[in-house]
C-alpha cells in the first residue's frame, strides 16, 4: 500500500493547425503539466505517449484504438475538435470506440467550465471506457483543456482501478492519504463498485447524444458524400453485439417435445434412479447362480409390469422373467430362455412346472442394478445447454421423473423489408423497376429453422413516417428487429437517420470491413424497459443473408442463453483458386468431408456479387478470407481456411 500507484497516460492533440506546425500545440504540453502537477508520492501519472494529428476521423480512431488496445494505456486524453466548428469531429470519432460511456466525467468538466463561461454549453465532450482504458476528451484551448482535466483528474485513478477489475479501495486509500484538495470521499460519498450494474432507462445517452446520420429533412444536395460511420472489423462488431445481447429471463416449462430448441437456465439432475428396481436384461429365468445347472421348479412369474412387492426366491427355485422384469429377492442371476428346456408342464398344459437350466450362471449376470443407467443426482442437462431432439435430453428427463425445467425465454424476432421498389414475392406481375422481396422470406425461414419465434412486419416503403411507424410497432412486439435495405449512401437509405433521430436509438456501428455486408448497422433502443436490438442489414440479398448468419444468429443465441453462441468453425481446404477482395470476405461455399484426404473440402458457389442470391444455394459454409494485400492477392487451391458452418454437412 505504501508503493506509489502508477498510471500511464497518452495525450492526443487533434488540430489541423498544430498538426501542420507542432510548435502551435499549446494544449498538449499544458495537459502534460497538469498530469505532472497532480502526480504526488502516492499516485503518479506518466505521460508516455503523445501525438498531434489533424481533425481526421480515421486517424483519431486509429491512434486511440492503438493506445488502448495495443499499448494498454490507463488514460487517454484528447484535446481539440469538441466544439461546433464544421471540422470538429472528435466526439463522433471517439464515441463509437467507447464500450461504456461515462457522461458523468463530461458533466463534471462542463459544469466546472460553465462557472467561468456560458460558452462551455457548446462543449460536446464525451468520455468512457474502452477495455481497461479511460478515454476523455477535453477542448482544444489550453485554458479549457487545463480547467477540464483538473476537474476530473482526481477521480481518474479510481476509474482506472475499476475498469481494470479492481474494487477501487486501494485508490481510495491512496487518495485519502494524499489528502487531495477536493476529496468527496471524506464527506461520506459512496462509490458504486458494481461495474456490471446497468441502468435501463430511456434517455441513457442524452447527455452525450450526437448524430452521425444525415438530418431527416435535408435535401439530397446536403447529404454527406462519405460515410461518417467508422469502418470497424467483424470481430469488433461481434464484441459490441455481445455486450448488448442480454438474456431475457427464464420460465418454467413442462418436459415434452416442445422443449426442443430451448436452453436450460439451470443444471438439471436425475431425481429418480433408472432402473428404479433390479431388472432383467433378457427373457428367461431368475435363478440362484450357485444352484448351477439342473432341473428346477418354476415358482412364479416376474414380468415387466406392476408388482406390489418383489417376489421371494429360495435356493433350488426359479421364476420366469421377461426383459425389464423385476428380479425376485434372493435371485442372483438370469438365464436366457435359449439356455433352458421345458421338463414338465401343468395338467392343463398351460403352465411350466419345471425347467432344465443348461448353463452355469454367473452372479449378477443379465441384471441391471438400481440406478445403473442413470443414478440419482446425475447431471442430465447443464445450464446454457440446448435441448435437442438428437441429444436424447427429453427422453432422459422424462425417464427420471423431471416434469418441469427452467429454461431461458427465447427472443421474439421481427422481420421487415424496406424499399419502394420491393414488392411481395408472389405478386403476379412486376412493373418496370420493381423487384420481388426475397430477403423477408429468407430471413423468416432462417429464424424458423434456427428455432426462434418470428413475426413478419411486411414491406415498408422508403418514407420516414411510415418507417418510423412500423419500426415502433414492431419494436413494441419483439425483442430483436431485423430490417433489410436502406442502410447505405443512397438518398432513400433512411434507416440510420430514422433509427437515430426519430426513434432515439443508439447506433453502435454502421459500417463494417467485410464483404458482403459493408453497411450493416446495429442499434439498440430501450423500449418497454428492455434493451431491444435492431439489426439493419443491407438490402443486397446476399449481404442480408450472410449478415443474418454472422451477426443476428449469434445475438439470438446469446439472448436465448446459449453458452456457446458462436457459430461452429471448421477448417476446410480450397478446391479452387480464389482472388481476394480488398475487404475480408465471407465467401459462400459448399463444404464436405473427404475421407481419403481426411479433411473438409470447400467448393466455391461461384460469382460472389452481393446481388447474386444463387451463391447462397447449396452453401453450407462461409469461408473467412482475408482482405487483399500487395503480398497476397489470391488464395490458391489447397489453402486451408476457416469455414463458418451455417448449414448441414452432407
Ligand atoms: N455510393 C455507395 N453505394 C453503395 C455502397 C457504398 O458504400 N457507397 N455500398 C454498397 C453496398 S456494399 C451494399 S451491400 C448496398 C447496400 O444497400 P442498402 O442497404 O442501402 O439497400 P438498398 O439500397 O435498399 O438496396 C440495395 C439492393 O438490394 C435490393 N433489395 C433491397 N431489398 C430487397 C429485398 N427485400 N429483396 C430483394 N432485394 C432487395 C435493392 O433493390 C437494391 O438492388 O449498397 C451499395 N451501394
Ligand atoms: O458489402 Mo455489400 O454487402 O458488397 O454488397
Ligand atoms: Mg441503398
Amino acid at each position: 500500500m505504501s508503493q506509489a500507484q502508477q498510471y500511464s497516460v497518452g495525450i492526443l492533440t487533434i488540430s489541423d493547425t498544430a498538426s501542420a506546425d507542432s510548435t502551435k500545440d499549446l494544449s498538449g504540453p499544458t495537459l502534460k503539466t497538469v498530469f505532472k502537477q497532480a502526480s504526488k508520492e502516492k499516485i503518479t501519472f506518466n505521460v508516455i505517449k503523445s501525438a498531434i494529428i489533424s481533425d481526421d476521423f480515421e486517424q483519431i480512431q486509429n491512434i486511440v484504438k492503438t493506445w488502448s488496445d495495443n499499448e494498454n494505456l490507463d488514460i487517454v486524453v484528447t484535446t481539440g475538435g469538441t466544439g461546433f466548428g464544421v471540422k470538429d469531429i472528435t466526439p463522433e470519432a471517439i464515441e463509437p470506440l467507447l464500450q461504456k460511456k461515462s457522461p458523468g466525467i463530461a458533466y463534471a468538466m462542463i459544469t466546472t467550465s460553465l462557472q467561468k463561461t456560458p460558452f462551455a454549453a457548446l462543449s460536446r465532450l464525451v468520455s468512457g471506457v474502452r477495455g481497461k482504458t479511460i478515454i476523455i476528451t477535453v477542448p482544444g484551448s489550453p485554458k479549457g483543456a487545463k480547467e477540464n482535466l483538473e476537474a476530473v483528474i482526481n477521480v481518474l485513478p479510481h476509474a482506472v482501478d475499476l475498469a481494470k477489475g479492481g474494487t477501487g479501495e486501494n485508490v481510495h486509500a491512496q487518495l485519502n492519504a494524499q489528502k487531495t484538495n477536493n476529496s468527496k470521499d471524506e464527506s461520506g460519498h459512496q462509490c458504486v463498485h458494481n461495474t456490471k450494474h446497468e441502468h435501463h432507462h430511456k434517455h441513457e445517452h442524452d447527455t452525450t447524444r450526437s448524430f452521425l446520420s444525415d438530418p431527416l429533412s435535408g435535401p439530397v444536395t446536403q447529404r454527406q458524400r462519405k460515410s461518417p460511420y467508422p469502418m470497424i472489423t467483424v470481430d469488433e462488431a461481434l464484441n459490441i453485439i455481445a455486450n448488448n445481447a442480454e438474456i431475457l429471463g427464464s420460465i418454467t416449462v413442462p418436459v415434452n417435445e416442445n422443449l426442443v430448441g430451448m436452453v436450460l437456465a439451470e443444471d438439471v439432475y436425475a431425481k429418480e434412479p433408472v432402473p428404479g428396481y433390479r431388472a432383467s436384461i433378457v427373457d428367461g429365468y431368475a435363478v440362484v447362480a450357485s444352484d448351477g445347472p439342473g432341473i428346477y421348479p418354476v415358482v412364479g412369474v416376474s414380468i415387466a409390469n406392476v408388482q406390489s412387492e418383489a417376489m421371494q426366491l429360495k435356493p433350488g427355485q426359479i421364476t420366469r422373467i421377461t426383459t425389464g422384469g423385476p428380479i425376485p429377492n434372493g435371485a442372483t442371476a438370469v438365464v436366457m430362455v435359449e439356455d433352458t428346456s421345458l421338463v414338465s408342464s401343468s395338467a392343463d398344459g398351460l403352465q411350466e412346472e419345471s425347467v432344465k437350466i443348461h448353463v452355469q450362471a454367473r452372479n449378477n449376470e443379465w441384471i441391471r442394478e438400481i440406478g445403473s443407467d442413470t443414478s440419482v443426482g446425475t447431471v442430465i442437462v447443464r445450464k446454457g445447454e440446448l435441448v435437442t431432439a438428437v441429444g436424447g435430453e427429453i427422453g432422459v428427463l422424462s425417464s427420471v421423473g423431471v416434469r418441469e425445467v427452467r429454461v431461458y425465454k427465447r427472443p421474439v424476432i421481427g422481420i421487415l423489408s424496406t424499399g419502394n421498389e420491393v414488392v411481395n414475392h408472389n405478386e403476379p406481375e412486376l412493373k418496370y423497376g420493381q423487384i420481388r422481396d426475397s430477403n423477408r422470406p429468407t430471413l423468416l425461414a432462417i429464424g424458423k429453422i434456427t428455432g426462434f419465434e418470428v413475426k413478419d412486419f411486411g414491406i415498408v416503403s422508403d418514407n420516414v413516417q411510415e418507417l418510423e411507424n412500423v419500426l415502433k410497432l414492431a419494436l413494441s412486439q419483439v425483442d430483436v428487429l431485423v430490417t433489410t435495405g436502406g442502410v447505405s449512401m443512397g438518398e432513400f437509405d433512411l434507416l440510420k437517420p430514422t433509427l437515430e433521430r426519430s426513434l432515439e436509438a443508439t447506433i453502435h456501428f454502421g459500417r463494417l470491413k467485410m464483404k458482403p455486408g459493408k453497411p450493416t448497422t446495429f442499434a439498440t433502443i430501450i423500449s418497454d424497459e428492455y434493451k431491444k436490438l435492431i439489426f439493419s442489414l443491407p438490402g443486397n440479398p446476399v449481404s442480408a443473408t450472410v449478415t443474418s448468419y454472422l451477426f443476428v444468429l449469434p445475438a439470438l443465441r446469446k439472448i436465448a442463453g446459449y453458452d456457446n453462441w458462436n457459430l461452429p468453425i471448421v477448417q476446410a481446404e480450397l478446391s479452387n483458386n480464389i482472388s481476394l477482395d480488398p475487404r475480408p470476405e465471407y465467401h459462400r461455399a459448399t463444404i464436405s468431408y473427404d475421407y481419403t484426404k481426411g479433411k473438409f473440402l470447400a467448393v466455391s458457389t461461384g460469382n460472389q456479387i452481393s446481388s447474386r442470391l444463387l451463391s447462397m444455394c447449396s452453401c453450407n459454409a462461409l469461408l473467412k478470407l482475408p482482405g487483399k494485400t500487395d503480398q497476397l492477392k489470391e488464395l490458391v487451391k489447397g489453402t486451408m481456411v476457416d469455414a463458418i458452418l451455417i448449414g448441414q454437412l452432407n
